[in-house]
């Protein structure tokens, strides 16, 4: 039967890249969406951006809003301090697989927590089912109509405090207008925009970092 471009991508993981060796998954699947097959992992530009801001918020809990194959779940983990936990949601349980399976051969197992299932359903239960408290970063690259929404029930829920920071992907490309709209022109928000381009490509897209200040 066919494979899907997420199963590829996992071959490809399994054959270039070290096991228990994050940077070679991340240099195995650039190498793959830029010779084989393009996909919508934030890639390596952008990917270096969303480590700098890892590297200065050193957060100890870490929300991720879409998975899709892992990529920047890996990212993430691999700069985390020790003890330090990130939480990522994933709707599409064949991507759900395959990012389980990057992970492990990544070695991070241990600092990631996938959950399978919709970020509306979730979000409301994180405090009850994981004991979270609050959230010191939040990177958001779900489905780009879901991230205003949840970025309210975030607050509603007590997700975030006085300097947590949202880091959203795709601002420009696919777009998250509302989005955008909502962030810069709320006085709870400061934001920035780090321009970039869309993953493999020359197309212009950009991250969005905003600090919660309460
Ligand atoms: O939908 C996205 N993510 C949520 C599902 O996992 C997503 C899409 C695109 C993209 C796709 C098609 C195109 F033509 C341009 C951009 C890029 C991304 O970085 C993304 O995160
Ligand atoms: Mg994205």
């Amino acid at each position: 039967t066919q494979s899907t471009r997420p199963q590829r991508m996992l071959a490809a993981v399994h054959n270039n890249a070290t096991r228990g060796d994050p940077r070679s998954v991340v240099k195995a699947i650039d190498q793959f969406c830029r010779q084989k097959e393009w996909a919508m992992n934030i890639g390596d530009e952008k990917g270096c951006i969303l480590d700098s801001v890892v590297s200065e918020v050193n957060p100890a809990m870490v929300l991720e809003l879409g998975t899709y194959c892992g990529y920047s779940t890996v990212r993430i983990a691999s700069q985390l301090p020790p003890h330090a936990k990130i939480i990522t949601l994933e709707f599409n349980p064949q991507n759900a697989a395959v990012a389980r399976q990057i992970i492990a051969w990544a070695g991070l197992g241990e600092k990631i927590k996938l959950i399978e299932g919709s970020s509306g359903d979730w979000i409301p239960k994180l405090k009850e089912q994981f004991g979270v408290d609050t959230f010191d970063l939040v990177f958001l690259d779900h489905w780009k109509d879901r991230y205003l929404p949840d970025t309210k029930l975030m607050e509603e829920c007590g997700l975030l405090r006085k300097g947590s920071i949202l880091l959203a992907d795709n601002v420009i490309c696919p777009g998250t207008p509302e989005y955008l709209e909502y962030i810069r022109n709320s006085p709870r928000y400061k934001s920035q925009y780090f321009k970039s381009h869309l993953e493999y490509t020359r197309v212009e897209d950009g991250l969005e970092k905003s600090i919660f200040l309460g």
